[in-house]
């Protein structure tokens, strides 16, 4: 479904992505996960077909994205970001709406799929004629997702998007998110720093580290075998905190 072959990608001569060969395959998520400055991202944006790799070729669905390809296979994949990355003199509404009236959509075609998709988010009614400033984060982030499916694209790309939300909020949508990813069956990236969501989410989990790929696999993998010395370090940071129970921070 979407194919990297020695993609590399540097700014100002520092290396952001190197050297990434990687599948990821139709109907599957997969959790993107590293440290901050990983690469994770760019590798998003590139895929996306935001900004060229400086080497290295991507396909998706066997098509080769190149500048003059990308406008075409970008309809095939729904991004969200880490803020939603919605406009913010639009209602949600219109930002979810936006490609469909542009592609021509009639107002009832418009209006069904509206409705399947405020059905998917669980998020309908008044809140649609809200601008995205009047809204919660984590409302921010379902009309995201709307808009981001609205053409019902094969593939989701999501670059952190309930990294800014509180952990109620954020636990309510992760729910939400893998019911929906359960349910559509598209091909979804998710970037995440937080390794017991990448868990969460995915059955495989792909670890970057200074822009290149550590390790492959599911969370037990990266537990029980590591690649390398970065792995176990970023295993233990992750899950130090999961092994405290609310108990061992009360009185005794
Ligand atoms: N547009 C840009 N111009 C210059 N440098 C960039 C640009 N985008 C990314 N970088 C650099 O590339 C490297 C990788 O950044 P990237 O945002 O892809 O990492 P990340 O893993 O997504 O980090 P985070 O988890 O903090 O979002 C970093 O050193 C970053 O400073």
């Amino acid at each position: 479904m979407i194919r990297l072959d020695e993609v590399s990608k540097s700014y100002g001569g520092a290396l952001a992505v190197d050297r990434v060969t990687l599948t990821f395959e139709a109907g599957r998520t997969t959790a993107l996960i590293g440290s901050s400055g990983s690469g994770k991202s760019t590798l998003l944006s590139l895929i996306v077909g935001l900004e060229p790799p400086d080497a290295g070729t991507i396909e998706i669905e066997s098509h080769l994205l190149s500048q003059k390809s990308a406008p075409h296979l970008r309809r095939l994949m729904g991004y969200v970001i880490q803020d939603g990355g919605l406009f913010p003199h639009l209602t949600a509404r219109r930002n979810i709406e936006l490609m469909a009236r542009e592609d021509g959509w009639s107002a009832e075609r418009r209006a069904a799929r509206l409705d399947e998709l405020c059905r998917l988010t669980r998020l309908c009614g008044v809140a649609l004629d809200r601008y995205p400033a009047e809204l919660s984060g984590g409302q921010r982030q379902r009309v995201s997702l709307m808009r981001a499916l609205m053409l019902d694209p094969d593939i989701l790309l999501m670059d952190e998007p309930l990294g800014a939300l509180d952990p109620l909020i954020r636990a309510d949508l992760q729910d939400d998110l893998a019911a929906i990813f359960e349910r559509l069956r598209k091909t979804v990236v998710i970037v995440t720093h937080d390794l017991s969501e990448a868990a969460f989410f995915a059955e495989r989990i792909v670890l970057m580290n200074h822009g290149r790929i550590v390790q492959t696999g599911r969370f037990a993998d990266l537990v029980e075998r590591p690649a390398d010395a970065f792995v176990t370090r970023f295993v233990r940071a992750s899950t130090r905190r999961l092994t405290a129970t609310p108990s061992d921070a009360g009185p005794s």
